[in-house]
């Protein structure tokens, strides 16, 4: 099916937006993206390449010197105008991200007011950018330091969030006097080039924003963007065996770097916790975006005293669940990206059922609806030694680990290399404190499955990556801190 958008013309096909301009790839190729639902073809999109990719850092190099000298307060409107058409065309980005991801419309409406928060919240942030005053040791002295954009920033995303990763990049580069080459994901590239589209409405100078497409190509834009010596940041969200990548690949210029990368969160209920509360923050933390957030709940840990009764209840509110095509009426759930992500979960709810865990609800495929839809499933009698225990599923499977005490739910919450996301429900103040202080991540839900806010620190530790985006942490991350020492300054008055 083809939606029809309000405004047509937010839909770019086979052209990128380099230097406030549409350009097609040099050599004229380009890839297509297919709607994950049907498979049915959408359109197709530039495959950039190395000299492309070149012109568009080149592009961003030239804008910077500029854009580096406007106050704090034109960069704050700038943004601001964005944000607003972000708000007024909301319907048509939501339109665009279920097309291209398969989210049903009110997620996507949901991820459209997410994203724009980006833009309000740094536009906010941009006129408050402040330095310090620091008493020198030395008599005389006197020692301030400044705060300015680091350059040039190269910004890699993911297809699961097609507008909400870039706006958490975009908006704090933009505030701080950054300007940008945005690499779109090649499965969900148009509402990307829709949100450039809204940039260049709202004014940004030409050369400021920058996004460019590849899907094959993606390796060597990868490269070029990770080795150029103008470059002077990397922000990047996706898995963690393609950051370390990214990471080795930016060593040779030793560029800032910002990773956000893979999780496999524990999420784990007390006996003294309110069972629907966390039923509740379940459905949302495991089966928002059917499972395919980082922050998504991926080993559920549940104790023994109520572990019958949360397995039932759970299982009844994911038998209510509707999947489909994300834009038919009362769709809750819908597809997966591809067939990798479909494999995989299937791979680890076969791992789990040979080793003993039982299927409650869901467990298979659903071809009658595509080839990209998996059945929400909660397994239980979930152990160790199965995949799910080490690795993220990324998808709509809820598989319900025992435990009996504190000390050893906490011990297996943390025997994982990643450490982004964490919940526990409980209502005992004491644990509540005790068990987020030992839970090895860099977010702590307590009592919740919903943490994401773009005024709150997102990012992890471990091989989760570093750096932290949305909040006044995330500003930082797009600056560098320059110390001036101004000398003989204690002179006394003249008389
Ligand atoms: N921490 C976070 O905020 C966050 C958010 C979303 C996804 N993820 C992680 O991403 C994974 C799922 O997404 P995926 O499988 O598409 O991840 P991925 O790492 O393969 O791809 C993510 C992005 O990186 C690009 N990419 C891939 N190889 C590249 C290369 N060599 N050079 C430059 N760019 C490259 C892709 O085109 C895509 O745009 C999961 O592990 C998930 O946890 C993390
Ligand atoms: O998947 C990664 C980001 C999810 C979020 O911002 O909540």
């Amino acid at each position: 099916m083809v939606p029809k958008l309000k405004d047509p013309s937010l839909f770019k096909q086979d052209v990128c937006y380099v230097n406030g301009e549409w350009v097609k790839a040099r050599s004229g190729k380009t890839f297509e993206v297919h709607d994950p639902a049907t498979g049915q073809l959408i359109g197709t999109c530039p495959e950039f390449d190395a000299e492309d990719t070149v012109k568009a850092i080149e592009a961003a190099e030239v804008a910077f010197e500029d854009f580096r000298h406007k106050t704090g307060r034109e960069r704050s409107k700038l943004l601001r105008k964005w944000y607003d058409l972000m708000v007024e065309n909301a319907d048509d980005l939501a339109t665009l991200i279920t097309w291209e991801n398969g989210k049903p419309t009110a997620d996507a409406k949901g991820e459209v007011t997410y994203a724009a928060n980006f833009f309000e919240w740094f536009s906010e942030e941009a006129p408050r950018i402040y330095g310090d005053t620091i008493p020198s040791s030395i008599p005389g002295n006197r020692v301030f330091t400044i705060k300015e954009p680091v350059g040039v920033c190269g910004l890699i995303t993911p297809w699961n969030f097609p507008a909400a990763m870039i706006t958490r990049k975009v908006g704090p580069a933009l505030a701080t006097g950054c300007t940008v080459v945005c690499k779109a994901p090649g499965e969900t590239p148009y509402t990307p080039l829709a949100l450039a589209e809204l940039a260049h409405r709202a004014g940004i100078p030409k050369g400021v924003v920058n996004v460019i497409t590849a899907l094959h190509n993606t390796p060597q834009v990868g490269e070029v963007l990770t080795t150029n010596p103008t470059v002077r940041k990397i922000s990047f969200t996706g898995s963690t065996p393609v950051g370390k990548l990214l990471m080795k690949q930016c060593s040779s210029t030793l560029k800032k770097l910002s990773l956000e990368l893979g999780g496999n969160a524990p999420f784990i209920v007390f006996d003294d916790a309110d069972v629907d509360t966390a039923v509740a923050g379940a459905i949302a933390s495991k089966f928002r975006s059917s499972g395919q957030t980082c922050v998504c709940a991926n080993r559920i840990f549940v104790q023994r005293g109520i572990y019958d009764e949360f397995a039932t209840k759970l299982a009844a509110k994911v038998r209510e669940f509707k999947v489909g095509h994300g834009f038919d009426q009362g769709v809750t759930h819908g597809p997966l990206i591809h067939h990798r992500a479909i494999d995989k979960v299937e791979q680890h709810v076969k791992d789990a059922e040979s080793k003993g865990a039982k299927v409650v609800f869901g467990g298979h495929k659903l071809p009658d609806l595509g080839a990209n839809f998996f059945q929400p499933t909660v397994l239980t009698g979930m152990t160790a030694d199965m995949a799910m225990a080490d690795e993220e599923t990324f998808g709509p499977v809820a598989g319900l680990f025992p435990f009996d005490t504190e000390e050893e739910v906490v011990r297996m919450a943390n025997s994982t290399q990643v450490g982004l996301a964490g919940y526990f429900f409980s209502q005992d103040l004491q644990r509540v404190n005790r068990v987020a202080e030992h839970l090895e991540v860099g977010m702590v839900g307590v009592n919740t499955g919903l943490i994401s806010d773009p005024a709150s620190p997102f990012g992890g530790v471990k091989e989760s990556g570093f750096g932290r985006e949305g909040s006044s942490y995330g500003v930082g991350e797009y600056q560098v801190t320059k110390m001036i020492t101004y000398g003989g300054m204690g002179k006394p008055l003249q008389s």
